[in-house]
Parts: structure tokens; sequence; C-alpha cells
């Protein structure tokens, strides 16, 4: 019987190291996912959105993702007037000019996933939207493009997102066809003339 006896409180001495560590372990978990809720969020969505397309969708990724919202600007604030803003984005695309942004993302090593809303402007990824891939070390981590167009689709945007992210995980892009400014000027200008007040 003793040797049961002493077998016994070896066993629940046992048990009880055991249940201390595995408390330990518990603990620690828990501690360890505290800290990453208070770090913040690990994905980041990033947009360029100039008449709120893409922006719409960023902030949904945003809210479902529980994600950092990044609004891509540049320096030097792009024209309102959409005629001026197809002319300097062409000049851009064919000068191949990566216009400065107005912030970068300073803590940008504490994400591990990145949404990139990209609208198409002149059957590409817009210029600056190339300046952020450049200005943001990407590799390592998980890219995800989403991009909306007015209706003439994703020319060579993909390629050029590819080119400038080589060390990323690049996953397949979400798209959208959303309204363009052109049309709806062009129906206001309609409209204009009908009533005699347009140019
Ligand atoms: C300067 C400029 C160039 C554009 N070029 C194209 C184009 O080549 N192909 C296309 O399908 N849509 C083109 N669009 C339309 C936009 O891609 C589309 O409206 C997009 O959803 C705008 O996104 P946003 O509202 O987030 O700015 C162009 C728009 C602008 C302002």
């Amino acid at each position: 019987m003793k040797p049961t006896t002493t077998l016994s409180r070896r066993q629940a001495l046992k048990g009880t190291l055991g249940l201390s560590l595995a408390a330990r372990e518990v603990a620690s978990v828990i501690e360890a996912r505290a800290a990453t809720s208070t770090a913040g969020p690990s994905t980041l969505v990033a947009y360029f959105s100039r008449t709120g397309n893409t922006r719409l969708i960023a902030t949904q990724i945003a809210r479902a993702c529980g994600a950092r919202l990044f609004r891509i600007e540049p320096r030097e604030a792009y024209p309102e007037d959409y005629e001026e803003q197809v002319e300097q984005a062409e000049d851009e695309r064919r000068r191949g000019l990566l216009p400065p942004l107005q912030a970068s993302v300073s803590d940008f090593d504490a994400f591990d996933t990145v949404y990139l809303g990209i609208p198409i402007w002149g059957t590409t990824a817009l210029s600056v939207v190339r300046s952020f891939l450049r200005t943001h070390d990407i590799s390592g981590k998980t890219l995800v493009p989403f991009i909306t167009h007015g209706g003439y689709g994703l020319g060579n945007s993909l390629a050029v997102v590819a080119e400038h992210v080589p060390g990323a995980r690049l996953l397949d892009a979400f798209s959208k066809q959303c309204d363009q400014e052109f049309q709806t000027l062009r129906e206001v200008t309609e409209w204009l003339q009908a009533a005699g007040t347009g140019r």
C-alpha cells in the first residue's frame, strides 16, 4: 500500500506541475494575443481615389478585416478639373514620372498583408500608386490588389504591380467596373446645351 501511496503523491505532484506548466502556457498565449491586439491591425488597406469608387471598396475591406486605412496622395495635389487631370496623367505615364507622395506609412513593417486600391488611368495603374510601391518595401508581405475601371478593363495594371513587388506574395485581384467621370460630364454638357446655357 505504502509504495502505491508514494507513487500517488509523485503522480499528484507531477500532475500539479503539469497543470501549472499548462496554465503558464495558456497564460502566455493569452498575453501574446493581448499584445497582438494592442499592437493594432496587421493588415493595411492603401488606396488612391479621385471620385470615391476605389475608396468605397477600401473602406469595406478595412471594416471586414479590421485593417488600417491609408489614403495615397501625391505631394502636389492633382487638378480638380477632369480634362487637366487626363492631360497630367497622360504626361506622367508617357514620361514614366513617379510623383512624390504626400506621406508614407511610417510603421509599414508592422503589416504583413497589404490591400492596394488602384483606379485605372490611361489603361494602366496610375503613377502615384507606382510611387507607393517604390517607396514601401513589400517584399515578404502578401499583396492583394483591388482595381476599379470605367469599362475599358485592367490594361497592363496587374503586370505593372507584379513588376514592382518581386518579393511579395501577390494574390488574385478584385476588380470592378465603376462610373467614369467623363460620362457624367458629357450628360451634364448635353443637358446644359439643351437648356441653351452650355458652351
Ligand atoms: C485621368 C483618368 C483616366 C482614366 N482612364 C481610364 C482608362 O484608361 N480606362 C478605364 O476603364 N477607365 C479610366 N478612367 C476611369 C476610372 O478608372 C474609374 O472611373 C475609376 O473607378 C475611378 O476611381 P475613383 O473613383 O476611386 O477615383 C479614368 C479616369 C481618370 C480620372
